[in-house]
């Protein structure tokens, strides 16, 4: 059964969120948490090894009240569980959305004997059993990917990298021949392994990466049969991966009903196994699981995923922001954004409805960040004191992996303090004491500058340690995050067509520039550009 189409604007919730957002636009934060002594009660929630604080966002009681009415009006509950049902709700590919079957407590036949085998794979160049062509063990793993079969595994072992074993993985994912060039120049041929992910095995990038690698391996004197041993495959396309010389038994299986940007979870997650083994593998999709349960089970008013959607769409679609920051205070979680960004914008960034119609209201919100403090050195001061709102998610946890308490505190401390000063700004009084020593006339002309008006809006996101179970959790709660905007929306949240423009005008491109004969169809602009590319 297909989702159903309702425009939001259309609801009643909608029209009453607009005439509540006239109310609420001016109201201070500060103001909020004076008239109302219970609103971190009312605005939190506690769930396994997560508190999340959404109490320093500008809404009240209404606000959330109204949100939920959306939800009922849209039939979030039934899109919810149509996706869980592994419905084809991904309508325009004409495709199941599943990824959640590949960490579901019962798992279906073929997902077992793909982690089976991923299970067997993994320990045997852990444990140096599986042999290179010339019999030396294996201590380098290239995973050749893009997009979602990149982005991910290269995210967890970052997040992940106290898991470490004596592996290195490295990745290829740019077509930018310097890409694999300097990642050549860090391994040893006869102890490495080539994973090549791609769920079409037709993408550019992944092809020609792959194809230089292994011309690289036979210029070094590697034959066919040599080159079996160094290369596996994770794809949806078996005959493909198998044209371009893959053994049948090293190709890893991906399924239509499991997107890009969504896929960490199966064989595509290969590398992850390799690098931290194949139980903090498991561990992390347990965590997704207990997510995914908290996700389908909780009502909406304590679903962790569904009030932080609801509050996005309230700045997005209500205070007409533009984009939305995330700032894990974790630098094992730098890759965290990159990896968002797919995920969310790759998801989200549509301007057609589900009844094929141009929506008249914004949709996927731009996300971007940096793990703090870095980001307070960086960015801070225009969601500070600049023009625009910039809704943050805080990420930060109560223990650190190291155990050095005195760094931790000092990083939570800044933490903390930021989400604070957000909050309340700097009053009048504070300024007026910290430049009293200063002439009157030299007060004047600096009190302005000195202002930080506050109430900027922040979510608070505490989590007991990184692990890979808790990293499991989070990485389900931003997937269950966007899927809700998506719903709410009424858009196709699992199609990218917007990325195929640039890939078919680039080969035509290509092709030009190989033959050095330019179209005489093209714009002025680009005529220009390619003359020019190509006189020096
Ligand atoms: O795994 P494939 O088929 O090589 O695709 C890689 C990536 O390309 C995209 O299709 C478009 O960027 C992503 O959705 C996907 O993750």
């Amino acid at each position: 059964m297909a989702l159903k189409k309702i425009n939001p604007i259309e609801t009643v919730a909608w029209r009453k969120l607009q005439e509540h957002y006239q109310d609420i636009k001016e109201k201070k934060m500060v103001d909020m948490f004076q008239e109302d002594g219970e609103r971190v009660n009312k605005f939190h929630v506690e769930w396994d090894k997560f508190y999340l604080d959404y109490s320093k966002n500008r809404l009240d009681d209404t606000t959330k009240k109204l949100l939920l009415e959306l939800c009922e009006e849209v039939d979030l509950k039934d899109a919810i569980q149509k996706q869980f049902r592994g419905e084809v709700i991904n309508a325009t590919e004409n495709r199941a959305v599943a990824h959640t079957r590949l960490r579901a407590q019962q798992k279906t036949k073929e997902v077992e004997a793909a982690l089976e085998k991923m299970k067997v794979f993994s320990e045997k160049l852990i444990g140096g059993d599986w042999k290179g062509a010339t019999g030396k063990s294996i201590q380098h793993v290239v995973n050749i990917g893009v997009g979602g079969s990149d982005l991910g595994s290269q995210m967890v072992l970052d997040a992940l990298a106290a898991y470490q074993n004596q592996l290195q993985v490295h990745f290829v994912s740019n077509i930018d021949g310097d890409h694999v060039n300097e990642v050549l120049k860090k391994i040893d041929a006869e102890r490495t392994v080539f994973i090549v992910v791609s769920k079409s095995f037709s993408t550019q990038e992944t092809l020609s990466n792959a194809t230089t690698i292994k011309n690289w391996l036979i210029d070094k004197g590697f034959t066919e049969k040599d080159i079996n041993q160094h290369f596996v495959a994770v794809s949806a396309c078996n005959e493909k991966a198998k044209n371009f010389g893959i053994l049948e038994e090293n190709i890893f299986p991906m399924w239509d009903w499991v997107g890009g940007r969504f896929s960490l979870w199966s064989a595509v997650g290969l590398a992850i196994c390799c690098g931290i083994g194949y139980q903090n593998f498991t561990e992390m999709l347990d965590g997704a699981r207990k997510m995914d349960e908290h996700f389908e089970k909780n009502s909406f008013d304590q679903n962790i995923p569904v009030l932080l959607a609801l509050i996005s769409i309230w700045y997005n679609n209500f205070f007409l922001t533009e984009t939305e920051a995330v700032i894990p205070y974790s630098q094992y979680l730098q890759k965290f954004i990159p990896y968002l960004q797919q995920g969310v914008m790759e998801s989200n960034g549509k301007n057609i409805d589900r009844s094929g119609k141009k929506v008249s209201y914004q949709t996927g919100n731009v996300i971007w960040g940096e793990p703090g403090t870095n980001a307070q050195h960086a960015f801070f001061q225009l969601i500070h004191q600049g023009t625009k709102l910039v809704p943050c998610d805080f990420i930060g946890f109560n223990n650190s992996v190291h155990g050095n308490k005195g760094h931790h505190h000092k990083l939570m401390a800044n933490f903390f303090a930021q989400t604070q000063a957000f909050l309340s700004g700097k009053s009048q009084a504070t300024i007026e004491e910290e430049i009293k020593e200063l002439s009157l006339e030299e007060q004047e002309r600096i009190k302005a500058y000195k202002c930080f008006e506050g109430n900027k809006p922040t979510n608070t996101l505490l989590i007991e340690r990184l692990t890979p179970e808790t990293l499991g959790s989070l990485l389900a709660m931003y997937e269950h995050k966007l899927f809700v905007q998506g719903i709410i929306w009424n858009i196709y949240s699992y199609d990218q067509w917007g990325v195929e423009l640039g890939k078919q005008l680039a080969s035509k491109i290509y092709q030009q520039l190989e033959t050095r004969e330019i179209n005489t169809d093209l714009d002025a602009s680009t005529r220009r550009l390619l003359q020019q590319f190509l006189t020096k």
